[in-house]
């Protein structure tokens, strides 16, 4: 029987959803990238591509969110088996924190060991520019700092340790070869690294939050990302991760601007070419460094 959406998935539940996926595709994926808001187009670098959706995958949450298109597509990127989540879940949508990060233990019985997440983010740090991609060096868990952390519940061991450490959450090496992918696509102007601030949603921040979290010294935020990172680190995959810097923080009370969620999306079309080709040089080399 199925745990309900308050409960995590058992470690037999998560091996019923992989058997099922590997039932239904040849592609034994080692890498599995997430896209972000506005970002799916991620997904069409994959060759050959298995596209298995949401609705027809047993006991698979559903994407409920615009930009997101609610599938699974398994094939290769840079002769690399991969899998890709065109459409991520996110706490907002009404899913327990358990249910949103359910895909990263699924991929890890499949047998993925490297994870590349994307985002859309805000920016509070008044160096970046809307179009720029941040390198995630760190994160902030707001829910997690208030007991809404995914791992929160019975502890299995088969999937990792009670107590993962998070100092080494974002790849140090796969974060070095970004810097110089970045450099050689001629990305250094508009690449940056920086600190993702994780929270609720799905109401964007007041003036007074921004003002707080720039306090804080974080770069960008965001609603995703970080209890997908908790999941697969928990479970030892290697982690790395981009946020797209779709909108500057609001952060004066003068100021007429809104954050939206079509700006969001647009940003993402902007600046899709991009994103691929650093994402699949990133993969074209990941054979340069060993998984975890
Ligand atoms: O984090 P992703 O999924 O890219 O989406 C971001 O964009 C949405 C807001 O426009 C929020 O869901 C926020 O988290
Ligand atoms: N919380 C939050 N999420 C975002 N996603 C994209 N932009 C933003 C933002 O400004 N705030």
């Amino acid at each position: 029987m199925l745990s309900n959406s308050a409960h995590s998935y058992s470690y037999e539940e998560c091996k019923t959803i992989s058997d099922w996926l590997l039932a239904h595709t040849e592609v034994r994926p080692l890498v599995a990238i997430v896209c972000g808001s506005g970002l799916g187009k991620l997904a069409e670098m994959i060759k050959d591509p298995v596209i298995l959706k949401y609705k027809d995958i047993p006991n698979f949450p559903q994407s409920t969110v615009q930009g997101h298109a609610g599938q699974l597509v398994f094939g290769t990127l840079q002769g690399k088996h991969c899998v890709c989540m065109q459409g991520r879940f996110h706490l907002y949508e009404g899913y327990s924190i358990q249910k949103i990060t359910l895909p990263m233990r699924v991929f890890k019985l499949m047998g993925v060991h490297t994870v590349i997440l994307t985002n859309a983010a805000g920016s509070l740090n008044p160096g970046y520019r809307v179009g720029d991609i941040m390198v995630i060096k760190d994160h902030i868990n707001m829910p997690g700092l208030s007991g809404n952390n995914p791992l929160v519940g019975p502890n299995d061991d088969r999937f990792g340790t009670r107590f993962p450490c998070m100092s080494d959450a974002y790849d140090r090496k796969l974060r070095q070869l970004a810097q110089e992918v970045g450099a050689e696509l001629g990305f250094s102007d508009f690449l940056k690294e920086g600190v993702y601030f994780v929270l609720g949603g799905p109401s964007f921040e007041t003036i007074a939050e921004c003002r707080m979290l720039h306090m804080l010294g974080v770069d960008a935020v965001g609603m995703s990302t970080v209890h997908e990172v908790i999941v697969a680190r928990h479970c030892g995959m290697r982690c790395f991760a981009l946020s797209l810097i779709s909108n500057e923080a609001v952060m004066e009370y003068t100021s007429q601007e809104k954050a939206n969620h079509e700006e969001v999306l647009e940003t993402g079309r902007v600046r899709a070419g991009q994103m691929e080709e650093l994402v699949s040089t990133i993969v074209s080399r990941l054979e340069e460094y060993s998984a975890c």
